[in-house]
């Protein structure tokens, strides 16, 4: 991992701007400590050789004021520490909470699902989380250690000058391979962090499978439980593996390091004794010069660490700024979209998810009237569902036009579009929140509307389990979370699979009117009593409205104005199901077999 000089100034200006913009109060406080902490010990050691001088020295006297200068300073030095600590511990904080709210806001404004669907991008992320919440800080501390050590460099060489110039000189020219050092190593480092980011989410999968109620019974059952262990640790071995030879490389060279700072401070240390022996430097002379040797190295190995601490943060930052500044892969439209009066065309439209897949829709024309019922059906993975993707406009056609009363869909603002149209999804959402809440988030102008959320239970048939749940409708839906008795939530419950299924039409129902209604396979988990009933609500509730259904359950979409048959990405029949069943093709061979079938099922149910 590596940047231009002018990326990484880039960087350094949008991580301190996050900073300072987030809490300058804050940063200003925090910069005022540095320079506090920074200028301590030198007036210490300062302060200690005139005391020394004052006891034992040539300019004996008396020693009130650099007695009590050391205890004021070694008091300020314990007050700024602590200051300091807790100051850096808010800055943390707020900083990191600025940058994953600007973080998640910019992937919630990402227009369609592609990149939700990247590999790539989900380690950018987790790049980003990470850098997002460390960077910024450990840049501004970088930069506020750096001006702390410089402080602290100037005045020991300001020191060492005085008493004796040329050891300044060695001094300085002995730290400078560990700058040189810390630069690669941070590089190293951060290099390690961004390949380790594909490992460490593979890792995060193994746990999150491990602990999910979800899959705990399968893994249970199906005893896989310890294979998936066994792949968390080898995934986990290897990521430790990769830090260890990093941390090892990195131990030997300070090592080295270490010793050549030694063999310089010793000299120094030898040369000093011996012009002290010969009168040249008083005893008070000495202890300021070991002081500022070691205060030089000292000094300049944190310079090395603090620049090297903010080189790599810069480096990271480099993925947060990439998700912050990423383009949207739709380019989303302006126009509001009027309420519908014709209907919706798809003309000619072709669909992939990436070039590099087969397509899933090829040259499919259809129009979805206005106020009517159109169905859809095909097999598995005939494009069904993408047709639906592609009307929510998650992602854009291939080739070919979606048009609403004519205006293609591109020029639509997609918020807008979206606010018009409601949808039960196949792989629909079970949110850890209560029933009322469950169900109000359809439509969140009405979150609080009891009356609403009751009425789009009722057409979803789901009013009766959920009045009869513990709290009612302001039970807890969650198996992970207890309920929150601030918000007067006291009761936990779980619903089935077709009571969930039940809210979540709920939820599509709770907009009044909107332009288009999207059903894909909104009763598969139903009994069939509860899909007889759900179906012959939602008939009289779509009556005048556009909408799409979509079922494997053919007998649920007899009623339908019009059903296509989608089959390999292309329609290959169309019409009334009358028509359809008389034209004696898949559709009625399709129907003929469930029908008979479904006569059954309800027969035993009924019964
Ligand atoms: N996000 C995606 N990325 C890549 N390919 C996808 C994606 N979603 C679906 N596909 C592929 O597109 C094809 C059509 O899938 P789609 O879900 O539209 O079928 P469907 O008709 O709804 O099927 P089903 O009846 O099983 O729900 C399938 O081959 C599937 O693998």
């Amino acid at each position: 991992m590596s940047a231009a000089p002018r990326a990484l100034l880039t960087r350094a200006r949008a991580a301190t701007g996050l900073c300072v913009s987030t809490s300058p109060v804050l940063v200003g406080y925090f910069l005022a400590l540095a320079l506090v902490t920074g200028a301590v010990p030198v007036a210490i050691a300062w302060i200690t050789g005139v005391l020394l001088d004052r006891l034992t020295g040539p300019t004996a006297g008396p020693v009130t004021w650099p007695v009590c200068g050391l205890a004021a300073l070694s008091l300020t030095a314990v007050l700024t520490q602590q200051a300091e600590r807790y100051t850096e511990a808010q800055l943390r904080r707020t900083t990191s909470a600025a940058a994953q709210d600007r973080l998640f806001a910019k992937v919630n404004a990402f227009t369609g699902l592609d990149r939700l669907e990247s590999p790539r991008f989900f380690d950018q992320l987790r790049m980003a989380q990470q850098a997002g919440a460390t960077a910024p800080q450990d840049l501004l501390e970088g930069s506020v250690s750096l001006i702390r050590s410089g402080m602290l460099l100037a005045g020991f060489l300001t020191a060492l000058c005085a008493l004796w110039p040329p050891i300044a000189v060695p001094a300085v020219l002995a730290a400078l391979p560990v700058v040189y050092a810390e630069l690669r190593m941070a590089r190293t480092r951060a290099d390690l962090t961004v390949s380790l980011s594909p490992t460490i989410r593979r890792r995060s999968f193994y746990q999150m499978l491990l602990t999910d109620r979800t899959a705990a019974q399968e893994i249970r059952l199906f005893g896989t439980g310890g294979f998936l262990s066994a792949r968390m640790s080898d995934v986990t071995r290897r990521a430790m593996a990769a830090e260890n030879s990093v941390d090892l490389r990195i131990a030997r060279l300070h090592g080295l390091l270490g010793l050549v700072a030694c063999v310089v401070t010793g000299a120094g240390l030898l040369a000093a004794a011996d012009r002290a022996r010969t009168g040249r430097l008083t005893p008070g002379d000495v202890v300021v010069f070991i002081a500022a040797v070691a205060g030089v190295q000292a000094g300049m190995a944190q310079l090395a660490a603090a620049g090297a601490r903010g080189y790599q943060a810069l480096l990271l930052f480099g993925s947060y700024q990439e998700v912050i500044g990423a383009a949207d892969a739709l380019t989303p439209g302006v126009l509001p979209p009027g309420r519908l009066r014709r209907g919706l065309e798809f003309r000619d439209v072709w669909f992939r998810y990436d070039e590099h897949s087969p397509w899933v829709l090829r040259g499919l024309s259809f129009t979805l009237r206005y106020g009517e019922a159109t169905a859809l059906v095909g097999q598995n993975g005939a494009g069904k569902s993408t047709v639906v993707k592609l009307l929510c406009r998650f992602y854009d056609p291939s080739c070919g036009q979606i048009l609403w009363d004519g205006v293609d869909l591109r020029e639509l603002d997609p918020a807008l579009l979206r606010a018009r149209v409601r949808a039960v999804f196949q792989e629909f959402v079970r949110y850890d929140l209560t029933a009322a809440e469950n169900i109000g988030m359809g439509d969140l102008s009405a979150l609080t509307d009891r009356t609403r959320i009751t009425r789009a239970a009722a057409l979803a048939r789901a009013d009766g389990p959920l009045a009869a749940l513990p709290g009612g409708y302001d039970t807890m839906l969650s198996r992970i979370y207890d309920a929150d008795p601030e918000a007067r939530v006291r009761d936990t419950a779980t619903l089935s699979g077709g009571q969930w299924q039940r809210v979540a039409l709920a939820r599509a129902l709770m907009l009044d009117d909107p332009d288009l209604l999207i059903l894909d396979e909104p009763s598969s988990g139903l009994d069939a009593r509860a899909e007889h009933d759900i179906h012959t609500t939602l008939r009289t509730h779509r009556a005048g409205r556009t909408s799409l259904l979509i079922s494997h359950r053919l007998n649920t979409l007899r009623d339908a104005d019009k059903i296509l048959v989608l089959d390999q990405g292309r329609i290959t029949e169309t019409g009334p199901h009358a028509d359809l069943v008389a034209a004696g093709g898949t559709y009625a061979g399709l129907f003929a077999v469930q029908s008979a079938g479904y006569r059954d099922e309800l027969t035993a149910e009924v019964g």
